[in-house]
């Protein structure tokens, strides 16, 4: 039974997970050549990664997060790496009319759009949950509600151009493990949403594909400061995981697993054995190292 849970289950989840997911066939940068993109939580992290790939595969590129310096220089860079064009627009998407102005700022200077990468996040610990519930709340607005005001607005032109939704969520957004509750909440709540807004689209026979991104642990700076210290696995790197983001939205892939084997023995473990799974997940944390806020 042993041998069953440590090889065998997780080399079947490979294999499947290669099966589904593997997109290297199909895919082509050329695909993106003159698209019109906009990636949100672009100034860091694996927005900032996407970016540079699109921008070196000729995309036309409206980037979005708060901090305007960061911002101006991703967007440089973009252009330097071979962007059709690159703009942004900065502020906090905790502002109920920031979606509205970012589409309206798409709109005006492309005149329709291709692709939304829905990729940030608002600010949350890793650690024991504290009772604070207003936090919880406004996670919710920044990590889930504003996700449903961009699609929301991006739609029209999306249907137009029967173009994509590319949502970034994690392995926390299928699994809830500890010291992750608000953060898992919201990426849950985007499974919830836009598996039942996918549905509906192909009901109503519209062409603008949702592909939902189930990551696993990633090199990202902030991610790295806050967990490296209680997680000894090595996490994977941005630049690989950005590009098969979008080589999945290209594909317009319903799901996107990164790093495949880790994210989908994982949820094969799940399906069969979870209190099993939730034991190795425990044991596996430094839980004395979780500071307590
Ligand atoms: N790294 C990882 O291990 C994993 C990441 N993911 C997912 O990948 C995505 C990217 O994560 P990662 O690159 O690590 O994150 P980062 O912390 O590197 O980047 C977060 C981005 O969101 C922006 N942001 C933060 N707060 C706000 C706000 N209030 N309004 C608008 N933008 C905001 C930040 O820019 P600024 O501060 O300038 O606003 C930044 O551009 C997220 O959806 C995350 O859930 C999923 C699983 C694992
Ligand atoms: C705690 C991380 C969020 C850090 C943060 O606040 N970022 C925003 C910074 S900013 O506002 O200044 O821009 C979590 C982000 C991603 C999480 C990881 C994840 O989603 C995958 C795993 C899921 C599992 O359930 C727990 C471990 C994870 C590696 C998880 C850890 C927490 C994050 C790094």
């Amino acid at each position: 039974m042993g041998l069953l849970l440590k090889v065998f289950i997780p080399l079947l989840g490979a294999a499947l997970a290669f099966y589904f997911y593997s997109a290297s066939e199909n895919f082509n940068e050329e695909m993106l050549r003159g698209k019109r993109v906009i990636v949100t939580g672009a100034s860091s992290g694996i927005g900032e990664q996407m970016a540079y790939h699109l921008a070196r595969m000729e995309a036309h590129l409206l980037l979005t997060a708060r901090t305007e310096a960061k911002l101006q220089k991703v967007v440089k860079r973009c252009l330097e790496l071979g962007a059709a064009s690159a703009r942004y627009v900065s502020g906090s998407m905790d502002s109920p009319t920031l979606p509205e102005e970012l589409l309206r700022e798409a709109e005006n200077t492309w005149g329709g759009l291709d692709m939304l990468i829905l990729n940030h996040i608002g600010q949350s610990g890793f650690t024991y949950f504290n009772g604070d519930v207003e936090h919880v709340r406004k996670l919710m607005e920044i990590n889930f509600v504003s996700y449903v005001a961009l699609a929301t607005a991006a739609l029209p032109m999306l249907k137009e151009s029967e173009g994509s939704i590319i949502v970034v969520s994690s392995i926390a957004g299928r699994i809830g493990g500890p010291f992750t509750a608000p953060y898992s909440a919201t990426k849950f709540a985007l499974d919830g949403f836009f598996s039942s807004l996918r549905q509906e689209l192909i009901i109503d026979k519209v062409n603008v594909s949702i592909t939902l991104c189930i990551l696993g642990y990633i090199d990202t700076e902030s991610a790295v400061r806050a967990v490296s210290h209680v997680i000894p696995d090595a996490p994977a790197p941005k630049e690989e995981c950005a590009l098969e983001i979008i080589r999945g939205g290209a594909l317009r892939q319903r799901e996107v697993r990164y790093p495949p084997r880790a994210v989908g023995s994982m949820l094969l473990i799940r399906s069969l054995a979870p209190e099993f799974l939730d034991s190795i997940i425990r044991s596996s944390y430094h839980v004395e190292n979780v500071r307590r806020t």
